[in-house]
């Protein structure tokens, strides 16, 4: 018999059926067995089985691997693998950049033929693509401190990886402080229960002691889930695994030796008195005499990213056309997601992609294609002066953490060139770590978030590297006149508490708060929503008229919250009416038009509606402040 895809023709040839499903299976098996032999050529896949032991003889252990020799991708698998999700637990990666925790999700649920948001997903703040079954969940390491607020013990994880602790984010270093808090909790409570459980086996009586530790109660609700040690593994390239050993008690390290691909670094033989013209002469002479490849630009912020493009596009016109074959992409954060996506494209076939970035795309992604780096060195940093109160953004040289971490986004896919911009004396010169960011910005979140984990005692809070006094003082001033402090400097109550549940700067979680009482909730939660994302209005450089006329349209003569209001009003009336019409989806795809048209970031104005959707947790009668 013919089987369904063939059938006999009265002249006796066989006539032959596409089938398309069949068709696509060499595709789908090629890529696979692509990806598996990608991952058996890490470096890291080497000592797989060594690194798997370590991690069980070791609560917690420091790995320094290369870039790209497979740390964020495999490790979470090659533990999953040996069973550190057994009785339904996670495997916590953070990451200090949404943008690394989306793309490396999608990444590794890629390597393990899996829907992501099944046994891989992600979480960053206003997006959850997880569920009951995600066993690896890679998130912003400011996500899991806001996690810590429902879950104070992180029962449902076995192991939290912290990865690209290098960057020392002020996320980084209060959750290093948390985690080491409770682990020692975790721990200890699992000790005392076996010390319980063998009293009661050998006298037969139930010696349960009394224990005043609150931590206890919460642990006992998360028995039911089988609490076991917590594990933790920090990991970067660049990371001083000293600083942290000392700071967990002498914790091991290991070093994963090897890397995929080379990078060779080149400097420039004299200093450069601009390093934007600078980028712009490198980009355009690795054009005209290196091998095809993509070049990715580390640049400190919108404004340059776009200057710099304008003046490529200039330069290429000049060009004979045969040598205009390059297309430039942009990432910075403030951009809408989807078009932050297009830097992963690749070129139009013959064209040389050239990625203009912030620091965004400086760790753990990896933009396929990536042959070049240009590094100016520099990089925008926070800074804050305590006296003043003040927080400014301030253009520093990078650390040589930071210069390793971009040399190393090429040669992730073949060997790749680095072209720092400055000469090799120089790079001699820079500071070996970043400087953390809890010692260079304003504290009042951070202590808000400490209190409400039970940290009462912030001067004494076990931080990796303690933030000023003079810091400390300013902050909880600040709580106190917001009054999310008592006099003794305990979290208010409902005030503080309900302040350090919104993921809001506590200014504007005060205003929420006070605005009830003014009956303008609605008005302050669309202003507060609207203030606290990435920009809303997107102004590109070569469409600045267009851009301002089109914000005009909404501007209001009292004021800049108004105008925010304005656009916010205006868009969730479109967005309503439209859903009613066609559906929710298409509704969706013609508001991101009209944001399009309208200069809008649509990706800030859905965080926008997301923090406005807050507004179920707003009290209704709050005492008066
Ligand atoms: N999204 C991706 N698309 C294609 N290849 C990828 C992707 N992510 C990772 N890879 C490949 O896997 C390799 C290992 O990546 P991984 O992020 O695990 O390394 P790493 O050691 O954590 O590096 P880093 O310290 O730079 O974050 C990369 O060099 C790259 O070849």
């Amino acid at each position: 018999m013919p089987s369904m895809a063939e059938s006999q023709q009265p002249n006796g040839n066989i006539t032959f059926k596409h089938n398309r499903n069949n068709n696509n299976k060499p595709n789908f098996f090629a890529r696979r067995q692509k990806i598996l032999e990608h991952r058996k050529s890490l470096p890291i896949a080497s000592v797989e089985r060594r690194l798997v032991e370590v991690v069980k003889e070791n609560d917690v252990l420091i790995i320094v691997g290369e870039t790209g020799s497979g740390k964020t991708t495999q490790i979470p698998q090659y533990l999953f693998d040996s069973g550190f999700c057994h009785d339904g637990k996670t495997i916590g990666v953070t990451q200090p950049r949404r943008v690394a925790a989306v793309t490396v999700a999608k990444r590794v649920a890629e390597e393990c033929g899996v829907e992501l948001g099944q046994k891989v997903g992600y979480s960053i703040r206003f997006e959850d693509v997880t569920s009951s079954s995600t066993r690896i969940k890679y998130m912003t390491d400011g996500l899991l401190l806001r996690e810590a607020l429902l879950d104070p013990y992180l029962c449902r994880y076995s192991v939290i990886v912290v990865d690209e602790a290098h960057e020392r984010t002020v996320h980084t270093d209060v959750l290093l402080g948390l985690l080491k808090r409770v682990q020692n909790v975790r721990s200890n409570y699992i000790k005392d229960q076996t010390s319980v459980g063998h009293k009661r086996a050998s006298n037969g009586a139930i010696l349960e002691k009394e224990n005043a530790d609150p931590c206890i109660g919460v642990l006992k609700q998360c028995q039911g889930r089988n609490l076991s040690p917590l594990k933790l593994i920090i990991m970067s390239a660049s990371l001083d695994a000293h600083v942290f050993s000392k700071y967990f008690g002498g914790a091991k390290a290991v070093r994963v030796l090897g890397r995929q691909f080379p990078v060779g670094v080149f400097y420039t033989v004299n200093p450069q008195t601009d390093y934007l013209d600078s980028a712009i002469v490198t980009i355009f002479q690795i054009h005209s005499e290196e091998a095809p490849g993509d070049i990715l630009v580390f640049l400190t912020g919108q404004e340059e990213i776009e200057s710099v493009e304008k003046q490529i596009h200039e330069n290429l016109q000049r060009l004979p056309e045969d040598k205009r074959n390059m297309k430039t992409v942009t990432i910075f954060s403030s951009l809408p997601s989807e078009q932050q996506m297009r830097v992963f494209a690749p070129a139009p076939a013959g064209f040389r992609k050239v990625i203009l970035a912030t620091n965004i795309a400086e760790t753990s992604v990896t933009i396929p294609g990536i042959k070049y780096v240009v590094d100016p060195g520099v990089v925008k940093a926070r800074s804050y002066d305590p006296v003043k109160g003040m927080e400014s953004l301030i253009i520093v040289p990078t650390s040589k953490a930071q210069a390793i971490q971009r040399s190393g986004r090429a040669g992730r896919e073949g060997p790749g060139k680095c072209f720092r911009l400055y000469p090799e004396s120089e790079f001699e010169k820079l500071e070996d770590s970043t400087k953390p960011e809890i010692k260079r910005c304003n504290l009042s979140n951070v202590i808000l978030q400490l209190k409400a984990l039970g940290v009462d005692d912030i001067f004494g809070f076990d931080f990796i590297e303690k933030p000023s006094s003079a810091a400390i003082k300013k902050s909880l001033e600040e709580l106190l006149l917001l009054g999310a402090l008592t006099d003794e400097f305990k979290l208010s109550d409902p005030v503080g508490r309900r302040m350090a549940r919104l993921p809001l700067d506590p200014v504007y979680s005060k205003a929420l708060i006070l605005a009830s009482q003014f009956k303008c909730l609605d008005e302050m939660l669309i202003a507060v929503a609207m203030l606290s994302v990435e920009s809303i209005f997107y102004e590109p450089r070569e469409k600045l008229d267009e851009a301002r006329t089109a914000k005009k349209c909404f501007a209001s003569s009292e004021g800049d919250h108004l105008t925010l209001i304005n656009v916010y009003r205006t868009s969730i009336e479109l967005l309503e009416k439209r859903k009613s019409e066609i559906g929710k989806d298409k509704a969706e795809k013609v508001m991101r038009k009209w944001c399009k048209e309208n200069f809008i970031n649509s990706r800030s104005l859905r965080h926008a509606r997301d923090i406005h959707r807050l507004d179920t947790h707003m009290p209704s009668n709050l005492p008066t402040c």
